[in-house]
């Protein structure tokens, strides 16, 4: 798992660490890591260093002594001349950087303003230099978090923020560099995600505030489905799950609900809907039984029409776990005793919280926590940044996929993948996280750097299961657009 710590949690843990170190120590292996990690800027190019008056001004005057070592030039502008860390400052000048007035024309910059001591939004000058950034397009590299926006709750502020192309950071990720819309600031060069420099930190750390399932783990599939250690196991040990999806007016989300319900984990999957439509899912899936009958989990709402209501509420009188999703959220009763995932897309998820949609989308952490408060049950967030939260249990976040993604019907390919995890032995927090870091990853496989179809992403499911178990998935990030 990739983790991200509060910065509270980060200074507490620096604090410990330091405390066994020679002093200065954990400035220096910052600094040779983000030196390390500017290894795009060629000796003789200049680099502009935006330096703030604390410790995040202070890694970058010492990285650009390495780099000036390096045969780089470095300009260094100074937010304030009177506040500024003094042996960075002096290791700087002494290694042959130029204190310029402000930025002019160069190429490569270094945002070292503000970095987790950081209040949210810039004004006067850093607002300024933030605006020349925007305006001059250098290459930005920001130094921990880009400069003003909000570390722990990764909004972006009404005022001025940095938009950086990427940033590198220390010890551990920050919450507003992998939870939208903060983590939109951070950069999309490269990876998408900040580069982290090690500086020992990891064994003074807490548990993390926000966590990203990584292609690397393959072996929670093991750990979460215990049927797939036993060879002795059957369609029913690996659960059956009931899909009650599609109308006339959408008739293609049954389709797509039962496609991603199918190369999913499930043993069985049932489909529950008015005879014509059955008959229609049936032709395209042989393998799916129409009807009424046993089920582990249940799948309600993509694409329903105006029975989505009656439809949860049948589903609910089974006693099982399930997925509700689209038109179902609108019909939620006050509170569950079955387990349940709920997959609101921003839109929805302002409905069920009576709130406005950009509300929704300037703060999702805080409004899937409500969520999943409201309604004591796990609530996924659809977007770019897709969120999982359930009361008591870490935030997930979700790294894989890209905008491609966003194609109608891929929600209905999520929510029955997610049904059929959740059936096959899941939690629904497990499912909800490994349903959508699946679906990105599919997404990618299906047509890396280009156009899907939600048909395209359920079709490359199991090819990426299969890889994510065998830890051969690779990159599967594609934010290029
Ligand atoms: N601790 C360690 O051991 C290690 C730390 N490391 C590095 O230290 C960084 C944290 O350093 P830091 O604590 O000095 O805070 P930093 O972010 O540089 O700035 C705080 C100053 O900025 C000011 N200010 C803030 N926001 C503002 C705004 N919007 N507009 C205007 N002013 C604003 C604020 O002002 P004040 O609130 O005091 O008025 C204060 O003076 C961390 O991100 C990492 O890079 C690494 O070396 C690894 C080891
Ligand atoms: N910009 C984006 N980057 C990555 N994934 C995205 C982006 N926009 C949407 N998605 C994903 O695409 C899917 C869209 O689901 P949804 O909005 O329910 O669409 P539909 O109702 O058409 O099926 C979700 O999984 C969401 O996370």
């Amino acid at each position: 798992m990739l983790t991200a710590h509060t910065v509270a949690d980060v200074r507490a843990a620096e604090e410990s660490l330091a405390a066994g170190l020679p002093a200065g120590e954990l400035m220096r292996r910052a600094a040779r890591g983000l030196a390390d990690a500017l290894d795009h800027v060629p000796a003789g190019e200049v680099l502009l260093v935006l330096v703030g008056p604390g410790n995040n001004g202070g890694d970058a005057l010492f990285a650009a002594a390495h780099l000036l070592d390096r045969g780089v030039r470095v300009d260094l502008c100074l937010l304030d001349p009177h506040r500024v860390h003094g042996d960075g400052l002096a290791a700087a000048v002494l290694a042959g950087a130029q204190i310029v007035d402000g930025p002019s024309q160069q190429r490569h910059c270094l945002d070292a303003m503000f970095g987790i001591g950081a209040r949210s939004g810039l004004v006067g000058r850093a607002a300024e230099w933030s605006e020349w950034i925007a305006g001059t397009r250098p290459r930005t590299v920001a130094v921990d978090v880009p400069s003003g926006v909000d570390v722990d709750g990764a909004t972006l502020p009404a005022t001025a923020h940095v938009m950086a192309d990427a940033t590198v950071t220390f010890g551990t990720y920050k919450n507003c560099l992998l939870v939208s819309p903060a983590a939109g600031a951070a950069g999309w060069a490269d990876t998408a995600i900040a580069r982290l420099v090690d500086i020992g930190l990891a064994p003074h750390l807490p548990a993390p505030s926000i966590e990203a399932i990584e292609p690397s783990d393959g072996h929670l599939l093991v750990e979460t489905f215990d049927w797939l250690r036993a060879p002795t196991s059957h369609k029913y040990s690996r659960g059956v799950v009931g899909i009650a999806a599609g109308s006339s007016q959408y008739a293609g989300a049954a389709h797509l609900c039962v496609s991603g319900a199918l190369t999913g984990m499930a043993g069985m999957v049932r489909f529950v809907g008015d005879p014509e439509l059955s008959r229609r899912v049936v032709d395209r899936a042989p393998e799916v039984v129409a009807g009424t009958g046993r089920v582990q989990a249940w799948v309600v709402g993509p694409g329903s029409g105006d029975d989505a209501g009656d439809q949860l509420a049948t589903a609910l009188d089974d006693g099982v776990a399930l997925v509700v999703d689209a038109s179902a959220l609108q019909h939620l009763p006050d509170s569950f005793d079955v387990p349940v995932l709920l997959t609101p897309h921003a839109g929805e998820l302002a409905e069920m919280l009576d709130v406005r949609r950009d509300e929704v989308e300037a703060e999702p952490l805080v409004h899937v926590a409500e969520a999943a408060r409201r309604w004591r049950c796990t609530v996924l967030l659809k977007g770019s940044r897709t969120l999982v939260a359930t009361p008591g249990r870490t935030t997930r976040v979700n790294l894989t996929g890209s905008p491609w993604l966003g194609t109608a019907g891929s929600g209905d390919v999520l929510a029955g993948l997610a049904g059929s995890l959740l059936a096959s032995g899941a939690d629904p927090h497990d499912a909800g996280s490994l349903a959508a870091f699946l679906h990105g990853a599919a997404s990618v496989r299906a047509n890396r750097g280009g156009p899907v179809t939600a048909s395209a992403v359920a079709e490359a499911l199991p090819g990426t299961l299969a890889a994510f178990h065998d830890g051969q998935l690779g990159d599967v990030r594609d934010w290029r657009g």
